[in-house]
């Protein structure tokens, strides 16, 4: 009993679809977590370190000045002069994932380091000269180490900040060509790093003075308040260089791209998903998001396409990277799918820009899940998937739907007033029906329900088809009396099991008869009811049913007075305009159907609309039995009797269940054509023998063989 209680909420997948929650990133491939120490500063501190530890002084912390100060001859030393440092620096490029941004000398900020040439011992000095030399170098080994530890310092508060907001940054490969990195006074030079040194030449030392890579690493303060500007179609970069802006403005200016740009994909896909328009795309959206890009996609996702947007990584925020489409799949962009993805874009609310357009065309994420569709709905934690529609009543519609272990069930789905009181109970109480009667055989099982929000769903035993369209599809075949007795038995045995329940289905016709595996079954309780103990019939305060098959006692109005009380108590408290059923009423269906079998169509289906009713409660009408069909086939007396009795207009003098099962249509007796020689020889013979028989010998014998007959009976 449990199983039918109210469970969860229905989850149809109409809408909220679980999309991935991933950022779209649409055009920006570009990856904003990489760290900018990997480029700059571990090359300059570098060279740093391999200017103070240069030729071979391992361990020895001197380096290069030292040996200077001891005056060897050093073949590699460069002569370096602050006018050197400064004018590499202010010529120096550093790259930032693959896009180079040429520095100017006005954009770094550079702050000489002294105004003093260093020169090598080749020049020949004096010894002054060597001691205010020897006092330089000593200043400029301190102002160095000095710097660098400041910005290992500044390097450690920025990263462990960006973890907090970023997550850990990701080196970038070219750091693993660059080669260890080296702290100040390490003795160790990578071989890339002593090749570069080896070279002189300015553009093979990507040095910026540590004044300006300070510049670089500290995050300064933003020049202007960005956070209003338009970029249109350009790119932080491309702004920058549109309005000549320093290139120290980059990362506010980045930041507040990508800001922008995530609150805009987050809105498109807001809007998107909450139409009903995406509902309807969803699914053809699934596939098309795994193989179809537009053609503006397709080119900012190749992979071989340099990235277009340079960032001061370590104020931008980091989007996931759009995983790389493969160029065969992208080549293979179907017609069609192309019009869906194009559709599936339209601002169904808001007219927008031509380029932002465009631009949500960039940003569709791939959706790597399987979307949950209208095509499916949870019922107590369990999903069925809609295979295809069954039928439909007046306010129900019953789907074949495929639920857990892919087992085949009907689901009816009936919508309804949620506050209509009435609809609540009648529900409730075909609910209950169906539960009474699980154990039957020959009613359709039911196996799970839930009432949510003004939708009922029953899950049941699905049938093949119904009686309706078997009968539809007869319709131009001759008649056949062994299938109507075979469908007459099968239909009477569902009744009889109702019946016997005390309860009066009061609905009965063709569509309410399905076939599960090849065995009759009755359905649709919504307006069955049972009868109370010792009551024959109920009284319906609406009149509901099929016209065609109810009886006339349930269309005609009990207009009358409440009636004394009577031994059995029925009629007592019968109120005005209601409407009388019994079991008869289910008979006199039962009775409607059988006539359709056989003449194509049931009684009064000859009278339209209202007259039909009026036909049916006119007791003057009276129904008419060919003994021939149309197309002039005999009909069995025992077939025509049983309809008769049937279709009684007193319900009283209708037959039973019982009556219908024992009666010479369902069960014929069936006798050999030896039989009936023998039966008729043995007659006459005696017959011959004798002078007179009288008419009691006669009963006698024809009881006899009417006994023996018996035997004989289907
Ligand atoms: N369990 C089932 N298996 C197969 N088909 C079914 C099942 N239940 C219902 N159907 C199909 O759906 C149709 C409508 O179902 P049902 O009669 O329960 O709806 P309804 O709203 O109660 O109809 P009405 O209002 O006409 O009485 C049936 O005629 C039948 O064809």
């Amino acid at each position: 009993m449990s199983k039918y209680t109210h469970h969860s909420r229905t989850r149809i997948s109409a809408s909220g679809e679980d999309r991935t929650g991933r950022s779209p990133t649409g055009g920006n491939n570009t990856r904003y977590d990489e760290d900018d120490d990997n480029i700059g500063p571990p090359q300059l501190s570098n060279f740093g370190s391999a200017l103070l530890a240069r030729s071979g002084d391992s361990g020895t912390g001197t380096g290069l000045l030292t040996r200077m100060q001891m005056g060897e001859p050093t073949a590699e030393a460069p002569t370096v002069n602050t006018h050197t440092a400064d004018t590499m620096s202010s010529h120096s490029q550093f790259s930032m994932f693959g896009q180079g941004i040429e520095r100017t000398a006005a954009a770094a900020t550079p702050r000489p380091l002294s105004t003093t040439t260093v020169h090598d011992e080749h020049t020949g000095r004096s010894p002054i000269a060597s001691e205010k030399l020897r006092g330089m170098q000593q200043q400029m080994k301190d102002e160095l180490t000095s710097k660098y530890t400041e910005r290992r310092i500044n390097r450690m508060l920025l990263s462990s900040s960006r973890i907090g907001r970023l997550g850990p940054a990701k080196r970038m490969s070219s750091l693993q060509n660059t080669g260890p990195v080296q702290s100040p006074g390490s003795v160790s030079v990578s071989a890339t790093n002593t090749r570069n040194l080896s070279d002189p030449s300015p553009m093979n030392h990507p040095i910026i003075s540590p004044t300006n890579t300070e510049a670089i690493e500290r995050p300064t303060e933003p020049l202007n308040d960005y956070s209003n500007i338009d970029f249109g179609e350009l790119n932080p970069l491309q702004y920058l260089k549109a309005h000549n802006l320093p290139s120290s403005e980059l990362p506010h200016i980045s930041k507040v791209y990508f800001e922008k740009r995530k609150a805009e994909i987050r809105r498109t896909a807001l809007r998107k998903y909450s139409t009903s328009k995406e509902l309807l795309l969803s699914r053809s959206k699934y596939i098309d998001d795994n193989s179809v890009t537009t053609p503006e996609n397709n080119e900012q996702h190749t992979p071989q396409q340099p990235p277009a947007l340079v960032a001061a990584p370590a104020l931008a925020p980091a989007p996931v990277a759009e995983p790389r489409r493969p160029e065969s799949i992208l080549s293979t962009i179907s017609k069609g799918q192309k019009k869906r993805q194009a559709l599936s874009n339209l601002s169904i609310n808001k007219k927008e820009p031509e380029h932002k357009k465009t631009k949500k065309v960039e940003i569709q994420e791939p959706v790597r899940h399987r979307a949950p569709t209208s095509n499916t709905v949870t019922i107590n934690d369990k999903e069925y998937e809609r295979i295809e529609l069954l039928g439909r009543g007046g306010s129900s519609k019953v789907y074949k739907v495929k639920g857990p272990g892919n087992k085949v069930y009907a689901l009816k789905r009936v919508l309804f007033d949620e506050f209509d009181e009435t609809s609540l109970a009648g529900f409730k109480g075909e609910i209950d029906l169906l539960q009474r009667l699980r154990h039957e055989d020959r009613v359709v099982h039911l196996y799970d329900y839930m009432i949510d929000q003004g939708l009922l769903y029953l899950v049941m035993e699905c049938g093949d088809f119904d009686l309706s369209q078997i009968l539809n599809r007869r319709l131009s075949d001759p008649l056949d009396v062994e299938f109507i007795r075979y469908y007459a038995r099968e239909m009477i045995q569902c009744i009889k099991v109702v019946h016997d329940a005390d309860i009066v289905h009061s609905d009965l016709k063709p569509a309410n008869f399905v076939v599960v595996k090849g065995k009759l079954k009755i359905i649709d309780f919504g307006i069955a009811n049972a009868v109370p103990d010792h009551t024959v019939n109920i009284y319906r305060d609406t009149q509901i049913g099929t016209p065609n098959y109810m009886a006339p006692e349930a269309l005609v109005a009990l207009n009358m007075p409440p009636l004394p009380e009577s031994n059995s108590g029925e009629r007592s408290h019968v109120p005005k305009n209601t409407w009388k059923v019994g079991k008869p009423s289910d008979i006199w269906s039962c009775g409607c159907i059988l006539y359709q079998m056989v003449y194509g169509r049931p009684p009064y289906a000859g009278y339209q609309g209202q007259s039909r009713l009026l036909a049916i409660m006119n007791p003057d009408v009276q129904i008419a039995y060919p003994e021939r069909t149309e197309r002039g086939e005999a009909v069995p007396h025992s077939l025509l009797a049983l309809i008769r009795q049937c279709l009684e207009r007193d319900p009283l003098r209708r037959c039973t269940v019982e009556e219908v099962l024992r009666g010479p249509f369902l069960r014929p007796v069936v006798v050999t054509e030896f039989f009936l020689r023998d039966l008729i020889k043995n007659a006459v013979t005696f017959g011959a023998k004798q002078r007179h028989v009288s008419d009691d010998k006669i009963d006698a014998l024809t009881n006899d063989v009417l006994g023996r007959l018996e035997e004989f009976r289907m």
